[in-house]
């Protein structure tokens, strides 16, 4: 299975290591690769060194220099959440071309975006060695382009690229319990969701931010072939077996 990772799910050291211990939990029964972003690490790297970003659309607009904050910061965040869920080997998707892309154009066929990028290829041979050798994948969102150069990548995005490629099923962490009708009411929130109502929902404005990119997402990956995929809160014990069976979050359908 895949588990992804954001930065919402891991605001405090206390929640990274129950989501560690729930990711130890459930590689005891299946093999997971966890693909992780850190947008609020970023942030505060950026900030801390007056680089100044914005978001477009729900992404990063990613200057050379903010490219290079955001490599450096997911970086060093990797290396820490790999050491959290112990028996994982920590790479960045540059790393053996693990995570192959190219630059996000805007409608008008221009870079506007910056060295934002999407995932065209993913190195699967090498998350299934890994795999294999008993150890766990912990993916820093970071693509490498035909040229080498590093394309930033949102995690979620990423993730979905890695479950399509290993047609294994994604449970995207975050600090929601999945996606609610009428945010933030408790009683909206929504079981199962089809493509065409997420569709619906981003035109009507009730599925927005970050939301947008998970949803979108996770369409991805059940069209590149993922079983499942479900958005869930990472705050909840046991939510990755109770998101793999159904049982928690929304599961996205085509
Ligand atoms: N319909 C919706 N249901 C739930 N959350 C939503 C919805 N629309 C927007 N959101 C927002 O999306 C956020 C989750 O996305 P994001 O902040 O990017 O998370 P992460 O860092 O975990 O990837 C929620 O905290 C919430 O503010
Ligand atoms: C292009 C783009 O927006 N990249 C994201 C990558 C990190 C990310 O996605 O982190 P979360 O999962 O915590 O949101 C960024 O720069 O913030």
């Amino acid at each position: 299975m895949i588990v992804k990772y954001g930065g919402n799910a891991m605001k405090s050291l206390e929640l990274r290591r129950v989501v560690a211990r729930e990711i130890a939990a459930l590689r005891a029964h299946l093999p997971v690769v966890v693909v992780h972003g850190g947008g609020p690490v970023i942030e505060a790297e950026l900030s801390a060194r007056g680089v100044p970003s914005e978001f477009r659309q729900g992404l990063r607009v990613t200057s050379p220099e903010a490219m290079h904050v955001v490599e450096m910061a997911l970086a060093k965040l990797n290396k820490e959440l790999s050491a959290d869920i112990g028996q994982a080997l920590g790479l960045m998707g540059r790393d053996a071309a693990l995570l192959v892309g190219e630059l996000l154009l805007d409608g008008a066929g221009l870079a506007t975006f910056g060295r934002v990028g999407r995932v065209t290829e993913v190195n699967a041979a090498l998350l299934r060695t890994l795999l294999g050798v008993g150890l766990t994948p912990v993916v820093g969102c970071v693509a490498v382009d035909v040229q080498g150069e590093p394309l930033n990548v949102n995690a979620d995005w990423a993730a979905g690229a890695v479950a399509g490629a290993l047609e294994e099923g994604i449970v995207f962490l975050t600090d929601v319990d999945g996606v609610y009708r009428a945010y933030p009411d408790p009683d909206s929130l929504v079981h199962m969701l089809g493509a065409q109502e997420v569709r619906l929902g981003i035109d009507e404005g009730w599925i927005a931010g970050g939301m947008i990119p998970k949803v979108q997402a996770a369409l991805e990956a059940l069209s590149r072939g993922a079983p499942f995929a479900t958005i869930a809160s990472g705050m909840a014990p046991g939510v990755l077996t109770r998101a793999a069976t159904g049982e928690a979050g929304t599961r996205i359908v085509p």
